[in-house]
């Protein structure tokens, strides 16, 4: 690739330049066969725009608002572990990236700077993500989000124990270390077989904890409470139950369960289940404007953005990140004055084509 990159998957071919092998197999990686890594791209190619002309264009806003939050776009940045591996200034400089850009920080707990950090470093809002860690973990957690701004807690629910991403176990792949874990767990984790990162997963998770713990997790907490990984309308309805403040559509990148779907088939399964009670997020393969897009047509209020935020960052820290971001805020503009939509609320489902709606067509 020759001069700047001018799409995401550009920033990926730099990002796969600068980092070692094996940083770039943990970023890039997916669970065991990968069919769903493959699938969570492809799916979006069969989805197309059914574009709508004469409609006056000149001025399109992008803003939403997000849990009360305005944004300038339907643009999230995905709770993403290990930041420190893809660029030394880790998570603090995608938080800035993020703030630049005013969209909302998605900080993993699992990350290398610690919350503190990140909530000092920048003003973007900020969401905290936790997996169902062993109670004291998670009581902590709480503590510190509160006490440092953030403003939602992130449940990531499809992780009893953490999918097996082959790469990884090859290459002996070894997790930094996570700082928010200090003082709660006795020892970084260290294993002699495969990668650590399962090792620590082993020493922090809860894989007893399930839908009724939720009400325990409200019980300590004043914040709203999205739980990601949601994949089927069964559970969508327990998260609602639960009494969940959002519901994020993920299969985690591809990399928890194999053979999971696509996100985007799924999408609208989850959409009419919930029935407009509460914000349906996705994410998984958004790597354009016309993915994010296709997602709000589909019925998410907003997208996740994950792998495309930490190849900015490999590639060229803070400014990368907010480079990887205008690039997708710049293309859903693009799309949605050439599609014919003024405002997010404008894009409805029928501006597009599924392929069974597609397939129905030729019957
Ligand atoms: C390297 C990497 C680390 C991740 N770490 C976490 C994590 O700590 N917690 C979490 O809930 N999801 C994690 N995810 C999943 C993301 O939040 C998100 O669901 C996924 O990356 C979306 O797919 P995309 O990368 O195609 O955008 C991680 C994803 C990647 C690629
Ligand atoms: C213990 C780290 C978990 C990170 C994670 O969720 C992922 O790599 O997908």
């Amino acid at each position: 690739m020759a001069g700047e990159p001018v799409n995401v998957n550009e920033f990926e071919e730099l990002a796969r330049k600068v980092l070692p092998k094996i940083y770039y197999d943990f970023f890039s990686g997916g669970a065991e066969d990968q069919y769903t890594l493959k699938e969570n791209i492809e799916a979006f190619r069969r989805i197309t725009i059914r574009p709508r002309i004469l409609v006056d264009v000149s001025k399109i806003d992008m803003s939403t608002i997000i849990l009360g939050h305005r944004t300038s776009a339907p643009i999230i940045v995905a709770p993403t572990s290990s930041h420190q591996l893809a660029h030394p200034e880790g998570e603090v400089a995608t938080a800035r990236g993020a703030a630049a850009c005013n969209v909302i920080m998605g900080v993993a707990f699992t990350s290398t700077c610690t919350m503190e950090e990140v909530a000092s470093s920048c003003k973007a809002v900020r969401f905290i993500q936790t997996f169902a860690f062993k109670r004291e973990i998670t009581a902590n957690m709480v503590q510190r989000a509160e006490r440092n701004g953030f403003r939602a807690i992130i449940l990531t629910a499809d992780t009893p124990r953490l999918g097996r991403k082959e790469a990884d176990i090859k290459n002996k792949m070894i997790a930094p270390p996570f700082k928010n874990f200090e003082g709660l767990i006795s020892t970084e984790a260290v294993s002699d077989k495969g990668s650590n990162v399962e090792a620590y997963a082993a020493e922090t998770l809860d894989p007893s904890f399930c839908w009724k713990d939720i009400a325990w997790l409200k019980s300590i907490t004043k914040l709203p409470i999205l739980i990601k990984g949601v994949l089927t309308g069964e559970d969508a309805t327990k998260a609602i139950e639960a009494g969940v403040a959002g519901i994020i559509v993920s299969n985690h990148g591809a990399r928890q369960l194999d053979y999971t779907p696509a996100t985007i088939s799924v999408l609208e399964e989850v959409v009419h289940a919930v029935q407009g009670k509460v914000p349906v997020l996705f994410d998984g393969g958004i790597r354009r404007g016309t993915d994010i897009f296709k997602a709000l047509a589909l019925g998410a209020k907003a997208v996740l953005i994950g792998r495309p935020v930490i190849y900015g960052l490999a590639a060229k820290g803070e400014t990368g990140v907010k480079q990887v971001i205008d690039m997708l805020k710049n293309e859903l503009e693009q799309t949605m004055a050439l599609a014919g939509c003024c405002t997010v609320d404008d894009i409805t489902r029928s501006h597009v084509n599924t392929e069974t709606e597609r397939f129905l067509c030729r019957m």
